[in-house]
């Protein structure tokens, strides 16, 4: 007999967004199950980070229904960290709004950094750190509380090459552990890898809107 198939995480159904007039979503429906990786691609202005936002439940769509069964972390494309805190002092901060106590938060931190082959120098704040490094901080902070869904925004932004394969090799681990992550890319080459692919690029493709 089959196992029974995971539970669904995440339902969206029926989401359509409109900013003024102009409708940037139109009737987007997509469910993801525990132990599920989904990629969301689409052209520029698609409505990939709307869409994403929408289900993390940080802006309401127009129309249409998001149900979520768990906890979600989500990583924003941009921002997310602070200048004048130190990586440590990020760990501290966004552990405890995830109830986690400061030594476990540090610990995970610093766990997650190693996985993707960051050592955080301890008085180094978040202004000084690179691109690249800033990004690996702000995909660390929305794992930190090991919530049960996962909503990444072009996370790799300015990551290296290694710190790239790095980074898709924490995503299996972690769907192996019965995660649902949710990741917009534009790395066609992952595709193969995912369990589905939600595209949003509109029909007729009015592109790079
Ligand atoms: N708050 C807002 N008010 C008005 N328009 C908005 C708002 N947020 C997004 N938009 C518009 O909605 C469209 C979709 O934006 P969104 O950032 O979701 O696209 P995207 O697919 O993530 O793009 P990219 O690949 O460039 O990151 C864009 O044209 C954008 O200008």
């Amino acid at each position: 007999m089959a196992a029974p198939a995971p539970p669904v995480r995440l339902r969206a159904t029926g989401i359509t967004k409109k900013f003024g007039r102009r409708e940037v979503l139109s009737n987007v429906n997509f469910e993801v199950r525990a132990g599920e990786v989904a990629a969301v691609i689409g052209s520029n202005g698609a409505g990939k980070s709307t869409f994403l936002k929408i289900c993390a439940g940080l802006i309401s769509p127009t129309s249409g229904r998001v149900e979520v069964n768990g906890s979600i972390g989500y990583c924003p494309q941009a921002g997310g960290t602070f200048d004048f805190l130190r990586p440590s002092e990020h760990f501290v901060l966004f552990g405890r709004g995830d109830g986690l106590n400061r030594d476990t938060a540090l610990t995970r931190g610093r766990e997650m950094a190693a996985m993707l082959g960051w050592e955080p120098e301890p008085k180094v704040q978040a202004r000084h750190l690179s691109g690249g490094t800033r990004q690996k901080l702000n995909v660390i902070l929305s794992t930190l509380g090991g919530h049960d869904i996962l909503l990444l925004d072009e996370p790799y932004q300015g990551f290296d090459r290694g710190t790239y394969t790095d980074f898709w090799e924490v995503i299996w681990r972690l769907r192996d552990t019965g995660r649902t992550i949710v990741v917009i890319t534009h790395m066609l080459n992952t595709m193969d890898r995912v369990d589905q692919v939600l595209d949003l690029t509109p029909t007729g493709s009015e592109r790079n809107r």
